[in-house]
């Protein structure tokens, strides 16, 4: 495995007001690279102070050390089209190391072996928040509400700058996520016995191969380890490691779609940490999601299509998009995925 080469790079230029045209320009160009090839980046001076993170981490590691049947009074509903609550992984006795032949078998009977909690916009009255009852948690419901608006301010400076990238105007990308239809996911992937996660004949991975759906993901993620990305054009798998008071910042299906293919979205996993013996430790991350306004048409935009390079997919609203992806996602399964 080689060592990570997600370029690492500071979006202090699109948070600060009096940050000049040239140093928005570098950022912008900068950034613009590590989509293209990559689809990934790691952002320093991003604005979230580390105690936020922190604390956002030990909210999480409060929730989900609930008891099942406590964690549950906030579930995610049925359909896969309201994403908020709590989503267990689909198997008993979480907090439990021990396995018994029983586990194991209903283990691999889970694909990915994860629980997560998902809030999102307050004002969003397509998928209102699902919160645990008053007296669970108390202080749970304001901090998160708190974080999704800090991180919609860090999704929409790095949409400041591809803007910038295009030679648009600054507030072009911005503008069309006006309403800031966000998801911050809280995820929890209990310990597991290293064997199972073995990369060559996994039986569960901690979460498959995929690509995200939206425009921009953020990411935190902590010290355990395991997410890996696959290089577009090698198809090699490379660590995505934190980066120390860094966020990690990766482009989504529709962005790859809207810049026809400029900016890449590439598929990403979560697998075991490469030196785990016995029991892999438990491990929690930090998405958010971000997509477009659902009104929003999705063409090619402009600096990244002409003659030579013409416009590879029709065009489609972020609404319809969403829909169209869902249906596959949930055809036929009639089952509850929660993929983003
Ligand atoms: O947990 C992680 O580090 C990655 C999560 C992820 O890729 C996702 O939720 O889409
Ligand atoms: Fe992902």
């Amino acid at each position: 495995m080689p060592p990570s080469s997600i370029p690492v790079l500071s979006i202090a230029p699109f948070l600060c007001p009096t940050a000049s045209h040239d140093e928005k320009a570098d950022t912008a160009a900068t950034l613009d690279a590590a989509f293209r090839t990559v689809g990934f980046a790691h952002l320093t001076a991003h604005g979230i102070d580390a105690a936020q993170v922190d604390a956002c981490f030990s909210w999480s590691k409060s929730f989900f050390s609930l008891p099942p049947s406590t964690k549950l009074l906030s579930p995610h509903p049925p359909s896969g089209s309201h994403h908020r609550g709590y989503s267990a992984p689909g198997v008993e006795k979480l907090s439990q190391n021990v396995f018994t032949p029983a586990e194991l078998a209903a283990l691999r009977a889970v694909p990915d072996y994860k629980e997560s909690f998902d809030s999102g916009n307050p004002a969003d009255a397509t998928q209102p928040n699902i919160w645990p009852p008053e007296g669970v948690l108390p202080g749970f419901q304001p901090f998160m509400e708190g974080f999704f608006f800090e991180l919609e301010g860090v999704v929409k400076a790095v949409l400041r700058a591809l803007a910038l990238a295009l030679g648009l105007e600054e507030g072009f990308l911005e503008r069309k996520h006006a309403q800031a239809l966000f998801q911050l996911r809280l995820l929890h992937y209990p310990p597991i016995p290293a064997d199972m996660l073995r990369k060559d004949e996994a039986e569960v991975a901690r979460i498959a191969a995929h690509s995200d759906f939206g425009t921009l993901t953020l990411l935190f993620q902590d010290e355990i380890g395991g997410l890996e990305i696959q290089d577009p054009v090698s198809r090699r798998w490379r660590s995505a490691d934190a980066v120390p008071g860094a966020v990690l910042v990766n482009v989504g299906d529709l962005l790859e779609r809207w810049s026809n293919g400029r900016w890449c979205s590439a598929v990403h996993r979560v697998v075991g940490p490469e030196d785990a013996e016995d029991m892999i430790p438990a491990r929690y991350s930090i998405p958010y999601f971000a997509t477009a306004d659902p009104g929003t048409v999705i063409e090619a935009l402009p600096g990244c299509w002409g003659e030579d390079n013409p416009k590879k997919f029709e065009a489609v609203t972020a609404w319809d998009y969403v829909q169209m992806r869902m249906a596959a996602l949930y055809a036929g399964s009639g089952d509850d995925d929660d993929e983003d």
